[in-house]
């Protein structure tokens, strides 16, 4: 049944696709990459980090109790860190290690099935020493957190408020004479709560609190505070500190809570780059922008789009490579059961989940390198291109984890029974990824953050001022007719345009209406959030749409043939995807008629059949490492049933021929003698 392939016993099946595989799969990995020189780097970093063996476990993490699986992810983090500091730093490129490395950051997930207890420290604790300290402090600070002889996490989210950050009600009262601040929490609901790392492994955290001094309150602020003894680790005094308990994921990263009880720390320890108090107690306000102290939130925003569009490309892989292996039904009774992957709705299910892993993986470069280019005028002192940052971040945070974690439950779905198996690895992807619509900002607070930016850049449309580039579609906005449907790539995003700015301007009207029918700014706003937040969304495909195709023109210009009609097929059925979905709006926003519509949903069907053979060449081109997917369905060599049973066997339940539940319980209740 099964062939030998470089050393390796591959399912017959999935040899068969490969063969069957018209494209180079490494030119692909390149364009995933972002280049040759980045595959050549990611591949050594790998080679490195697990050849070892080190990332692996004798008993399975699913297997452990909590307190030991706790305990090794901190054993293994540590491993890891030090692989970090040492070789790793220096394959990466990096002078210290970590914070810009995301290729580091994937590596890691070989070592961790949920999460690492140090995730929070070069995630948020880290890049906010970098990003909200004085030059003085980030030189005192930073290299100790490099060196992760402090190890830190990032406390803003109380049990009270997670959203509504002005909120906030632990207190940072200055005291002049002593030159300390004074943190307190007053509440029950003032405790931070949810911080990762803070339960057991951290002993210093960032904490957001209530800024007051001179009787003012200057609003929330950074912090660096030292919760437990450097040395022998036990809490501070007058820190009370623990771990939350169970959650749907994250288990591995022991987050926690925190109290203070008129918790002293020195006046240096207020991260001061963006506001200071001075020793006598006077404000001073550094910052050009009053949302710079929000400025380790949006870095993680950008982040994010990253790390779902690989945890998708995960979910993929695992659940492509099965669906070649698996055969199920026999719709031809003289012909062999099909591969479940022959299944039209197979295809419909799972080709938009590897289309979407690509449009992500290039937007959020996109995104890194826009990031970046924002940073660098706020260095000069310009905070002009931060509002519209900040609506491109939020919401791209927005659509695409709530994107993956739907199609990662989608590929869990064209698992069948399978899917759900911990072993299988796509429950654990999921649990990790729903849990990124949620944090850093809530799905739909973060695209009503983007419609506010929409309503002002409409109002500026529509008084003919100059838009901003993600939004000047809006300046089309006006013409009084509706866009005119075409069904090539570019007319589909011009339609997306069409459907952004039609959304946008339903709302601006209805806002209007509400308030001259007498309702207050806030409760028109407030009665509309529905459509703004469809808005957005809106807003959002269409930015996605239009920077996915025009990346992969650019990246494919020099690539072979058959590179380029596969990338353009994956371009073609994302937009061909979304346009059906979004069939109501299209109806309402462009002249599409109802036989463009049927046609569009043939050529969408004709693709999926087009793209069918290329599927198993197409994720191998993810280049996810087995150690990387922790999957008995996903990985390289498609031995899906011998790994089932073989983690079956591993089960602790197998250990024992007859379980003592038998003679406690069972056998009394059979005999009647319970
Ligand atoms: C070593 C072992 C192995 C380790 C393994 C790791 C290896 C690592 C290797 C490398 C590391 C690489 C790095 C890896 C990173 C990996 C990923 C990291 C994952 C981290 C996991 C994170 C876990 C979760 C953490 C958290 O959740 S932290 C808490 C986050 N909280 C939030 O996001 C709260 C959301 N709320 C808000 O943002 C705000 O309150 C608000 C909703 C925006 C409203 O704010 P408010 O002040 O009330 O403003 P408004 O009145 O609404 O608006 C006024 C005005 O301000 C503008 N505004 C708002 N925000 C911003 C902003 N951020 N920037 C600019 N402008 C902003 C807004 O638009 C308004 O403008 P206008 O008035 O003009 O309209
Ligand atoms: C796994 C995980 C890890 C986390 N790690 C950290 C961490 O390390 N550090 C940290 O500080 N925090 C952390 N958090 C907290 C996280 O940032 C918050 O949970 C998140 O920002 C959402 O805030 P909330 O819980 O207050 O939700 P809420 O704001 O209470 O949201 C509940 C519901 O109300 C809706 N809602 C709220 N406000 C509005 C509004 N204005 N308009 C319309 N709808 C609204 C939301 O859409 C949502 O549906 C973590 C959370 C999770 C799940």
């Amino acid at each position: 049944m099964t062939q030998t392939n470089n050393n390796m016993t591959v399912n017959p099946d999935l040899a068969m696709e490969r063969a069957k595989c018209n494209f180079n799969v490494l030119e692909v990995t390149h364009i995933f990459d972002g280049g040759e020189r980045n595959t050549l780097q990611r591949k050594k970093i790998e080679d490195v980090a697990l050849n070892s063996g080190a990332s692996k476990d004798a008993l399975g993490e699913e297997h452990m109790s909590p307190k030991e699986k706790y305990e090794n992810a901190v054993r293994k983090s540590c491993i890891y860190a030090t692989m970090m500091k040492n070789e790793l730093a220096e394959l990466s490129g990096l002078e210290s290690f970590g914070v810009s490395s995301p290729v580091i950051r994937r590596t890691a997930d070989a070592f961790f099935k949920e999460v690492s207890p140090f995730l929070l420290h070069l995630g948020m604790f880290v890049p906010t020493i970098m990003g909200q300290c004085t030059p003085e402090q980030q030189s005192y600070w930073l290299p100790r957190a490099l060196d992760m002889q402090i190890i830190g996490t990032y406390a803003q989210t109380e049990l009270g408020h997670g959203t509504f950050i002005r909120g906030l009600e632990t207190t940072a009262t200055y005291d002049p004479e002593t030159e300390e601040f004074v943190l307190h929490s007053p509440t029950l609901s003032s405790y931070k709560w949810w911080a990762g790392g803070l339960g057991k492994t951290v002993n210093y955290c960032i904490v957001v609190a209530q800024l007051y001094t001179k009787g003012e309150c200057h609003g929330t602020h950074p912090f660096i505070v030292q919760i437990r003894d450097e040395d022998t680790h036990v809490p501070l005094p007058g820190i009370k500190v623990g771990e939350i308990g169970p959650k749907m994921g994250f288990n591995t990263a022991d987050n926690g809570f925190l109290g203070f009880d008129h918790y002293r720390i020195p006046r240096e320890h207020m991260l001061m780059k963006n506001a200071q108090v001075l020793k006598d107690g006077t404000y001073v306000k550094v910052a050009r922008h009053g949302k710079l102290t929000y400025g380790t939130m949006v870095f993680v925003r950008v982040v994010l789009v990253n790390e779902v569009a690989f945890n998708l490309a995960k979910a993929s892989t695992i659940a492509v490579r099965y669906s070649a292996i698996r055969r199920q039904s026999k719709p031809k009774p003289d012909e062999v059961e099909p591969q479940i992957l022959d299944y039209v709705t197979q295809q419909h299910k799972l080709f938009i989940a590897i289309a979407t892993a690509h449009a992500l993986q290039l937007c959020s470069t996109w995104l890194w390198e826009s990031f970046s280019a924002v940073l660098a005028q706020m260095k000069g002192g310009n905070t002009d291109t931060l509002p519209e940052f900040h609506a491109l971040s939020s919401c791209l945070k927005a659509i695409s984890t709530s994107d993956s974690a739907h199609l990662i439950e989608q590929c869990r779905h064209a698992c069948g029974g399978h899917g759900y198996m911990i072993s299988s690895g796509i429950p654990n992807l999921y649990n990790f990824v729903s849990a990124t619509r949620t944090y850093e900002g809530d799905y739909t607070v973060l695209l009503l953050q983007t419609a506010r930016f929409l309503v002002k850049a409409y109002e500026q449309a529509e008084a003919k001022k100059p838009l901003t580039p993600t939004v000047s579609y809006l300046a089309h906005a006006f013409s009084g007719s509706r866009a005119t449907w075409d069904n090539s790539p570019d007319g589909i995003i011009r339609s997306f345009q069409a459907l952004a700015a039609g959304k946008t301007a339903v709302c601006v009207t209805n806002m209007r209406k509400r308030m001259r029918a007498g309702l207050s700014q806030v409760d028109a706003w407030e009665m509309s959030t529905i459509q703004l937040v469809a808005a957005a969304e809106a807003h959002c495909r269409a930015v996605i749409a239009d920077t996915y195709r025009k990346e992969i023109v650019r990246l494919t210009a020099n690539s072979s043939p058959n590179v380029k009609v596969v990338m353009d097929q994956l371009t073609t059925l994302y937009l061909y995807y979304w346009a059906l979905e979004r069939t109501g709006d299209l109806l309402m926003f462009t002249s599409v008629s109802q036989k463009d519509l049927v046609d569009l949903q043939i050529a969408y069907e004709e693709l999926l059949l087009k793209i069918r053979p290329n599927a198993v060449g197409l994720v191998d081109a993810f280049d996810l490492r087995d150690e990387l997917l922790h999957s008995t369905l996903g990985s390289y060599d498609g031995r899906v049933y011998e790994r089932l049973m073989e983690e079956a066997l591993k089960s602790p339940m197998n250990k024992e021929p007859v379980s003592d539940a038998y003679s406690k319980y069972l056998r009394p209740m059979m005999k009647g003698k319970l």
